[in-house]
């Protein structure tokens, strides 16, 4: 199992300093999260795990893989695997399809989309097909696993997500807040859910989050970030209890 090591990670964007000067490590198994107000760089430390953005300084390793020197289309064969704050699917394909789609770091060249546009199942494909199953009953999704993704309302398009990242079998998954726009009975779901990831996957989760009693009851350690710099970072009650947490937060979110 590998451990997500971030050492002295900056970021500017035209001499803003989006991230500034960032340490931590992930250990696996561990339900980690990264909170601030808005602007504080929580998304842009996503971005620059997941190499859409290139670090001013700073280290990133994943166990003994140095992700800035990895190729960028590397990183899921790493076993690192993300979600978007805006979703990212194919809208006109079913769910069943878009997990397939998810297996495509396992499969041989073509073949996710011969298992979209044939009929015959091969021996081949059991074993990917067998794999998304299980995904879907995880995450309790057979009911819409024909559905049109454009068909389907947002809670359930956010779980979709969630369960294309898993199909690529990830030992750490970032999720960019994976409760935005969830009302309170599918923000309990999620939970659960983040918990079985967990619990029966192995799977490491970090996690961008904007809220605090799904941070505060899901998470082992916290970071709090304000104008890309480290405020906190330990237990959830620790960080809540910090002085420069609650100053930053004034008169913000966190309740
Ligand atoms: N591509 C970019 N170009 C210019 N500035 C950027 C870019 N990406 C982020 N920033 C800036 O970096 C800072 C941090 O942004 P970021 O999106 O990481 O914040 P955040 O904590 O995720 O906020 P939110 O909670 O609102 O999503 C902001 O000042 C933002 O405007």
């Amino acid at each position: 199992m590998n451990q997500l090591h971030v050492e002295n990670l900056s970021v500017e964007f035209g001499g803003v300093k989006a991230v500034d000067d960032v340490s931590f490590m992930v250990e696996p198994g561990e339900i980690f999260a990264v909170i601030g107000p808005n602007g504080a760089g929580k998304s842009t430390i996503f971005n620059l795990l997941s190499r859409i953005y290139r670090p001013s300084t700073g280290k990133v390793a994943y166990g003994a893989h140095d992700l800035l020197a990895a190729d960028p289309h590397r990183i899921v064969d790493f076993g690192i695997a993300r979600t978007f704050q805006n979703i990212e699917l194919f809208e006109n394909a079913t769910v069943l399809q878009n997990l397939l789609i998810g297996r495509h770091r396992h499969t041989r060249p073509n073949l996710v989309r011969e298992m979209l546009f044939s009929r015959k199942m091969r021996a081949e494909e059991r074993e990917h097909r067998l794999a998304v199953e299980g995904i879907i009953d995880l995450l309790d999704m057979s009911h819409i696993r024909d559905e049109r993704i454009s068909d389907l309302p947002y809670g359930a398009r956010k779980n979709v997500e969630i369960a294309r990242a898993l199909c690529s079998e990830p030992s750490l998954l970032l999720l960019d807040e994976p409760a935005s726009g969830l009302n309170s009975e599918e923000t309990d779901d999620l939970a659960f859910w983040l918990e079985d990831i967990r619990d029966d996957l192995g799977i490491t989760l970090m996690m961008v989050e904007h809220d605090m009693s799904l941070v505060n009851r899901m998470a082992d350690r916290v970071l709090a970030l304000n104008n890309g710099a480290t405020l906190a970072l330990g237990t959830p009650a620790e960080v809540q209890a910090d002085p420069k947490v609650q100053s930053a937060y004034l008169g913000g979110t966190y309740d």
